[in-house]
């Protein structure tokens, strides 16, 4: 008996646990999680065995293998009651045999968080599958029986868009719209799109993106991911000015669509190009000011915004959502000793992030290489940490920042079930604090650590500041910690530790009376990823 998934849906609101509502279905059997994270049960569906019992009989072994634990806040929301609009999709995920690294995604993880971008966009998600492959299919992707199974799913379920876990190549994208589509069990015609990771990604950020150049950066991230793939986009991913109303002589549809698309794409580049200009201007105005920045950056959802906030009352949109934030903000805050730094919240990582958007955000993560400390929120309580935190890294040496220090905060510690062992562990770490953005847990020491980093990053300068540059005294004061100071005819005579900026600007002006120091000590510990705690 094969599974009827219209069938699949119109049973499955009756069952009992509200909870097990993302069920995927697979050949005969019905699959399921009474919790997130909690191990999959399955239970085969027959004559005998009919729908709902098969589903029954798998909930209370999903309960038995673990199903007492807490949902956190991090799972999917719950769906609300009543009758809803939004797009229906369906998720399908691939794990790709040998290509297991240290601290990784596993599928069921990729395809979960998937679901949580798919909310994010304001998608529901009505089911989802994966395939366990040597080797991805070249023109589909999965393989063909998987790609059946899923057509039958998109058909019983209304299914209207298909979103793929990985991102896939123009080709599998029009094979697999071909394939999936068709003819439904009601003889209607079936018209689904297909996108991936990366065109959901990109379609949150549009979403979400505030400020002219957040705007002007996904757009033109979008415009050279469409290129390419240049059949049916989501209608409200075409933002394909008037789509060619004037036909050119002899010029084929798709050929106008690709010239307006390149024409957009480098009329984007141009306004972006305008806009940077006048934000680089602005942080050259802030990089003479001797505050140093610390650059606030980690996985999406980790509690970043939520951080600056308790730490600066700063008003920054905190929300239980993927990509909460897109465009930096940054505050100043003082720490104790009366030394001012600036904090600068940033746009969260995530795994399988788009190199489109990696390349587009480069500019707004000029904050983090600006910064003379990165502070690198970690979600402790997240079963993936470890994963996360990999992630993270990655990406921050793709931007060619690794070698800035970094200060770890582990956060969302008032969520941990064993926060105890979790601190333990950040005891033995160095420059790894543990922290809650929420309670405040933390904090203080969590300055204190930023505050000895940042003396560590200073510079000694022995200096004659003529009376003229009074300024630059201030600044030292300010920025720096001046040892000593003395009154000398020609000027001030002055000892101090001061950030490397200031230092710099003082040698250029031919202040400085010692040679100034090279780059600082290399880090002496090796930062190789969290222990999976939770
Ligand atoms: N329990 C607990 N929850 C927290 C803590 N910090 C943040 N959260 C929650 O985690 C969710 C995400 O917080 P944000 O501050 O928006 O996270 P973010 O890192 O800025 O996320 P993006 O901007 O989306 O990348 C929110 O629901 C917060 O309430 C914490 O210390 N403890
Ligand atoms: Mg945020």
């Amino acid at each position: 008996m094969q599974l009827n998934f219209r069938q699949v849906r119109q049973e499955l609101p009756r069952c009992p646990s509200r909870r097990a509502k993302t069920p995927y279905v697979t050949g005969r059997c019905v699959h399921l999680r009474t919790t997130y994270r909690a191990p999959v049960a399955r239970a085969q569906v027959s004559e005998e065995n009919a729908l709902e019992q098969a589903f029954e009989s798998a909930l209370l072994e999903a309960q038995a293998k673990g199903g007492a634990r807490q949902r956190p806040a991090h799972a999917y929301p719950e769906e609300p009651e009543a009758e809803d609009e939004r797009e229906r999709v369906f998720l399908v995920g691939a794990a790709i045999k040998g290509e297991q690294k240290k601290y990784t995604y596993d599928v069921h993880e990729s395809v979960e968080e998937l679901g949580r971008l798919a909310e994010t966009a304001g998608l529901k998600v009505m089911g989802s599958t994966f395939q366990m492959l040597e080797a991805p299919n070249m023109s589909t992707y999965i393989g063909s029986g998987k790609v059946a199974e899923v057509a039958r799913a998109v058909a019983a379920l209304d299914v209207e868009t298909v979103i793929f876990d990985d991102e896939l190549s123009p080709g599998q994208l029009r094979n697999l719209e071909r394939a999936l589509g068709g003819t439904g069990p009601d003889g209607l015609p079936v018209d689904v799109r297909v996108c991936d990771r990366t065109a959901l990604i990109l379609d949150i950020f549009s979403q979400r993106a505030q400020t002219r150049e957040g705007q002007l950066q996904v757009e033109l991230a979008q415009t050279e991911y469409q290129l390419p793939r240049l059949t049916k986009m989501w209608s409200h991913l075409d933002r394909v000015g008037g789509g060619g109303q004037v036909k050119g002589t002899g010029e084929k549809q798709i050929e106008i669509d690709k010239r307006l698309l390149r024409d957009k794409a480098a009329q984007l580049r141009r306004e972006l190009e305008a806009v940077r200009t006048h934000r680089r201007q602005y942080r050259e105005k802030r990089s003479s000011t001797p505050i140093p920045v610390v650059g606030i950056c980690g996985y999406t959802n980790a509690g970043k915004s939520t951080l600056l906030n308790t730490i600066t009352g700063a008003g920054v949109l905190a929300e239980d959502q993927l990509f909460a934030t897109l465009d930096p903000t940054t505050r100043r805050v003082r720490l104790k000793g009366n030394k001012e730094i600036l904090l600068s919240d940033t746009v969260g990582f995530i795994q399988k992030l788009p190199t489109e958007l990696v390349a587009a955000f480069r500019a707004t993560l000029e904050e983090i290489q600006d910064a003379s400390i990165i502070l690198h929120v970690v979600d402790i309580s997240h079963p993936n940490a470890a994963a996360q935190n990999e992630a993270v890294m990655q990406v921050l040496t793709e931007l060619g920042v690794d070698h800035i220090p970094i200060v770890t905060a582990w956060n969302k510690i008032d969520a941990c079930s064993n926060p105890d062992e979790v601190r333990r562990i950040a005891a033995k770490r160095t420059r790894t604090v543990c922290i809650s953005g929420m309670t405040g847990e933390g904090l203080e020491q969590l300055m204190e650590v930023l505050g000895g980093e940042l003396e560590k990053a200073m510079v000694e300068v022995h200096a004659l500041l003529p009376y003229s540059a009074g300024d630059l005294l201030n600044d030292l004061h300010t920025g720096g910690r001046v040892k000593n100071q003395e009154y000398k005819e020609d000027g001030v005579e002055v000892t101090a530790a001061a950030p490397k900026s200031l230092a710099g600007r003082l040698h250029s002006l031919g202040y400085l009376l010692n040679e100034l120091e090279g780059e600082e000590d290399e880090d002496e510990d090796e930062d190789d990823g969290v222990v999976l705690l939770a």
